[in-house]
């Protein structure tokens, strides 16, 4: 849906975008990841015209987005800007309703999405009279998320949307953006440096450097197949945190024993072996049930989880 043909954009003598091209899809999550001035800001603001580039075309659609007025472009485009960017002198619901006004929405129909919204981000009615300065750094982020989604964009951009939070406060609501049913059916690109972000949240990750893509692939192909030694040395230090979280139980499916269980109920297979392990390491329980889409249940413990981890690790490194 979204695609990026060897669009290169110059500072001066700074490349901060070297002929870069990738596709997004209808539907997808893909996350710009890299290191600080690696272009990834310049990358997603050319999406909506907030920066032109050089050469090379960037279409929605089919549809070249410089063909299209810059306006009524961004008014299809929901974004989430870095540092929030609040208007400081509009009340909370003020900013959540600016698009829905460039748009002439009559007031019934703005209230009533604000209000669907507002419960969806799990924000009180009461902080709509507040002004920005008058909220957290975990409100003010979902107000922002409130704001680029008031018009039901089919796509999402977003800059460090939670990189304003403490890393308790970030977890927690990077878990309830994966669980919001509104975002799940839009096309998203999103811009990190925070390397467990990108992994936890993307479909595809585009790992860039010096203005240029170094590979795009799944959190999986990024993990067990780098491109290149940029790629491989990127995640060294954070590789086996992610690996983690990133194999799920129905990966290992095959590396587990077969020994099943003779009762039906179990954990969905499709939790992480972090999430599998947390359970275990938390719980009451030496050995839990899992189950997975054709209905098979088996039982593991925490070495049965470790050894079909590393048999599918050593498996997926040969391929
Ligand atoms: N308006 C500007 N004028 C001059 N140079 C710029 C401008 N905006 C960005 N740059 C330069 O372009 C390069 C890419 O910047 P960009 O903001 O896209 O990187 P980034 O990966 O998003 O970085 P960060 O994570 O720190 O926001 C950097 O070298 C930056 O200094």
């Amino acid at each position: 849906m979204i695609e990026l043909k060897d669009v290169t954009k110059k500072y001066g003598d700074t490349i901060a975008v070297n002929r870069i091209s990738f596709n997004v899809a209808t539907g997808e999550n893909l996350v710009l990841l890299g290191t600080s001035g690696c272009g990834k800001t310049t990358t997603l603001k050319m999406i909506n015209r907030l920066i032109e580039p050089d050469s090379g075309n960037i279409t929605i659609s089919g549809k070249d987005v410089i063909q299209q007025n810059a306006e009524n472009l961004r008014r299809g485009i929901g974004y989430v800007m870095q540092n929030i960017g609040l208007f400081p002198h509009y009340t909370i619901e003020e900013n959540i309703a600016v698009v829905p006004k460039l748009l002439n929405w009559d007031k019934k129909k703005t209230a009533n999405r604000i209000h669907e919204l507002i419960e969806k981000l799990h924000l009180r009615e009461n902080i709509l009279h507040f002004y920005p300065n008058e909220l957290s750094g975990g409100q003010q982020q979902r107000v922002g998320l409130a704001r680029a989604l008031v018009a039901d964009p089919s796509i999402l951009l977003m800059d460090e949307p939670f990189g304003a939070l403490d890393n308790v406060t970030r977890t927690s609501i990077q878990q309830e953006f994966k669980d919001l049913e509104e975002l799940t059916r839009k096309t998203i690109v999103m811009v990190t440096h925070d390397v467990p972000e990108a992994f936890e949240l993307a479909d595809r990750i585009c790992l860039m450097d010096k203005g240029k893509v170094m590979q795009i692939g799944t959190p999986k192909e990024l993990l067990f197949k780098p491109a290149n030694d940029f790629a491989e040395k990127f995640l060294d230090g954070q590789r086996l945190a992610l690996e983690f979280k990133v194999i799920r139980v129905k990966d290992v499916w095959a590396n587990l024993s077969d020994h099943k269980s003779n009762d039906s109920k179990g954990l969905n297979a499709d939790i992480s072996i972090w999430e599998a392990m947390e359970k275990l390491r938390s719980g009451t329980v030496a050995e839990l049930n899992f189950r997975n889409n054709k209905g098979e249940v088996k039982v593991a413990n925490f070495d049965d989880l470790t050894k079909a981890f590393n048999q599918y690790k050593n498996f997926s490194k040969y391929e």
